[in-house]
């Protein structure tokens, strides 16, 4: 195998390690991935978030705001390994983007606040992280900081996100004097002066704490895996060894999860950690094949058929870049893709290897890799890839339903064309954002996950494309749906003028639903009504669901039962039962009756003791409800339920009635009955 990383992306498959860094927003995934490509040799200066200097966080908004928007991939070299990392966003509003490189991760890092434990976010994308079974080390960062403590950030992770949490370090000093950790492996101390690590025997005074703490993680590794228990019960102790390949196993399969401490701002702890992805987490070649929409199965293999999967696209500045991850086979420069969806062939032009806001050029990429291709002008994030002579499709990440709209204009007339064409764009980049034209006002409608995803958003489109852009006030996405339904509501489409006549018959029962859901049965016998038109009238009903009756918002939870209906032996067709279907449910919606509901969050404020009452007073106003508050040093932990509506601008609100010094965080938890 080719191993020269910059002629070619190939790299032993058992070595390559696809990684994602997840966490609450703050925890420190930025600063720790600086001090990841410092440690590896990729970087010769240690860039800080604070000064704006970092690789990852290298759009200017990113760094003016000091936060993660736009995951980012990195790529650099570890003790034979090539870890491809991506940087994600920690802030909720960003979830679709880490949605998205969780789907062609392998891997992840969790890194948790050495202080805080599990934060509301932290948990979002912990469940993310579940759903794509995507195996964790954990990383307790910020073990320089007051308050710090190892142990109840481990019982936070154990007690909220619910694994087996198996602790393989012991901090040395704790707060400003934490200067290195206990390899519980290998019973060693790793001490750092300056950015240099010191490998010694553990300390006197923490041996029989070290001790202590090895035989709890020999104990809890030998009750979840047979080798290490095999060994156990005849030796009364655990090899590193043996500890070693059965943590691999049990972070592969998900049964456990190995936790290390450090702190990335102090350069202490990335060593090991990168030493424990190369340990434990999967390789390309470990995890299971992937499959097509049809079933076909594909596995890493290079010499396969090539099949990938577009988890974001860059069309902004000169080239447009196509992200994508390489499932099976290899694709070189030069040659053609399908994308199965289009069918469309189109040529790869160059192949790159991402360094965050740098590229550098290689011939192939192949099974395991993550690159981005010039060249492809149709693919979005969510496309399959494949060899034009093996079409496969993928299935695509999951995109989330916006929220929060904004009204945007142009300041100037002239500027309506430019405006647009900077939207498409926008939207060609972020599947989480929605343009419409609002139909009773004219004007374009911008939506979006939250006030910073769409906040962000605009500042993109006056930066990018020097647009002077006007923004109305945020407005929340309602959406309608049935209480009361109707029975045997029969609806007839009948057309006589000229040409072919129409027409269609059908009657429906609407019920509301136990879910969110569109549900559509048919209960018509004796084939009354074929079953070409009964898809056609699920098909109109689901048109006549974007357009509820009290303000034209989208119309969820609801059951429609076709009950009966009748046909004409040469005026019915799919389209007339099609019409049949829609206006049915439309006239059958305005004689039910039907509710209003609107998006609420989970919020977490967290602020100093003595400003709790204004900070209730404040939630409360804004139609919150307490769900619970817990008291620690001096700073009260607030969650409440609110009404996203009434969410706007409270970052502010917050600040000043807490002089600074509370802070919030909010994840959406669905929809609620709205006030009339
Ligand atoms: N004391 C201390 N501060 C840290 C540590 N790691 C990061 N920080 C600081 O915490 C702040 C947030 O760090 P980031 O690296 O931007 O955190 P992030 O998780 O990438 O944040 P987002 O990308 O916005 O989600 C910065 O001011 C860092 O300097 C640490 O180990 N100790």
């Amino acid at each position: 195998m080719r191993t020269d990383p910059n002629r070619t992306s190939t790299f032993p498959l058992t070595g390559v390690r696809n990684l994602g860094i997840l966490a609450h927003v703050d925890a420190g995934k930025t600063t720790l991935t600086e001090r990841i490509l410092y440690a590896t040799g990729t970087t010769h200066k240690r860039g800080e978030v604070h000064d704006g200097t970092t690789v990852t966080d290298f759009d200017p908004q990113e760094r003016d705001r000091g936060i993660t928007i736009f995951a980012a991939a990195v790529s650099c070299t570890w003790d034979g390994h090539r870890i491809n990392l991506i940087d994600t966003p920690g802030h909720v509003d960003f979830a679709d983007e880490v949605e998205r490189s969780l789907r062609v991760l392998d891997g992840a890092v969790a890194v948790f606040d050495g202080v805080a434990g599990v934060e509301p976010q932290s948990e979002s994308v912990w469940r993310q992280a579940d759903r794509h079974g995507v195996p964790r080390i954990a990383f307790v960062n910020k073990m320089d900081r007051a308050g710090a403590d190892l142990d109840a950030a481990v019982a936070s992770i154990r007690d909220r996100l619910h694994p087996v949490p198996l602790v393989v370090q012991l901090p040395i000093g704790a707060e400003d004097a934490f200067t290195g950790v206990v390899d519980l492996l290998r019973l060693r101390a790793l001490v750092w002066t300056g950015d240099d690590v010191e490998h010694l025997p553990v300390p006197e005074a923490l041996r029989d704490e070290a001790n202590r703490r090895r035989r709890l993680l020999e104990e809890a590794v030998a009750e979840l895996h047979p080798a290490a228990l095999e060994e156990f019960v005849a030796e009364s102790t655990v090899s590193a060894r043996t500890l070693t390949s059965a943590l691999r196993d049990l972070t592969r399969t998900g049964e456990a999860v190995v936790v290390l401490c450090g702190s990335a701002y102090r350069n202490r702890g990335v060593e090991p950690l990168l030493d424990a992805v190369a340990a434990y987490l999967p390789s390309p070649l470990d995890l299971p094949p992937v499959r097509g929409a049809d079933g076909d199965e594909r596995t890493a293999d290079p010499a396969g058929p090539f099949a990938a999967l577009v988890f974001k696209v860059n069309a902004t500045g000169t080239g447009r870049l196509t992200y994508l991850r390489v499932y099976s086979g290899t694709i070189h420069k030069g040659g053609t893709v399908l994308d199965p969806g289009t069918g469309r062939v189109e040529r790869v032009a160059r192949i790159l290897r991402v360094q965050a806001d740098r590229h550098e050029s290689v011939d192939v990429a192949a099974a395991g890799d993550i690159v981005a291709v010039v060249g492809l002008k149709s693919a979005r994030a969510g496309t399959t890839l494949c060899a034009p002579d093996a079409p496969l499709v993928l299935e695509p990440p999951v995109v989330a339903t916006p929220v929060v709209s904004v009204a945007v204009e142009p300041r100037t007339a002239a500027q309506h064309e430019r405006l647009a064409q900077a939207l498409a764009q926008l939207v060609e980049e972020d599947p989480a954002l929605v343009v419409r034209a609002d139909r009773e006002t004219g004007q374009t409608v911008l939506s979006g996950m939250g006030e910073l995803h769409l906040e962000v958003t605009v500042e993109k489109a006056r930066r990018d494309h020097r647009l002077d852009i006007v923004v109305g006030r945020p407005k929340v996405a309602y959406r309608e749906t049935v209480v009361r339904g109707v029975s045997g509501f029969a609806y007839r489409h009948v057309k006589q003028e000229g040409g072919a006549g129409q027409f269609a018959h059908v009657v429906i029962d609407v019920q509301p639903s136990d879910g969110d859901d569109f549900e559509f049965r048919s209960a018509v016998t004796g084939g009354r009504v074929p079953s070409e038109y009964v898809r056609a009238v699920e098909a109109g009903c689901r048109d006549a669901l974007a357009d509820g009756p009290l303000g034209g918002h989208p119309v969820t939870g609801l059951r429609v039962t076709l009950i009966d209906g009748s046909t004409h032996v040469k005026d019915s067709s799919e389209m007339a039962f099609r019409t049949a279907g829609r206006f049915a449910l439309r006239d059958a919606l305005r004689a039910s009756t039907v509710a209003l509901l609107e998006p609420v969050a989970e919020v977490t404020v967290t602020v100093p003791e003595i400003a709790v009452g204004r900070v209730l007073g404040d939630l409360s106003a804004r139609r919150g409800r307490i769900l619970g508050s817990t008291a620690r040093a001096g700073t009260t932990v607030v969650t409440a339920s609110v009404p996203l509506a009434e969410l706007f601008g409270y970052a502010t609100r917050l600040r000043s009635r807490t002089q600074g010094r509370g802070t919030f965080t909010s994840r959406p938890t669905g929809y609620a009955p709205a006030p009339a």
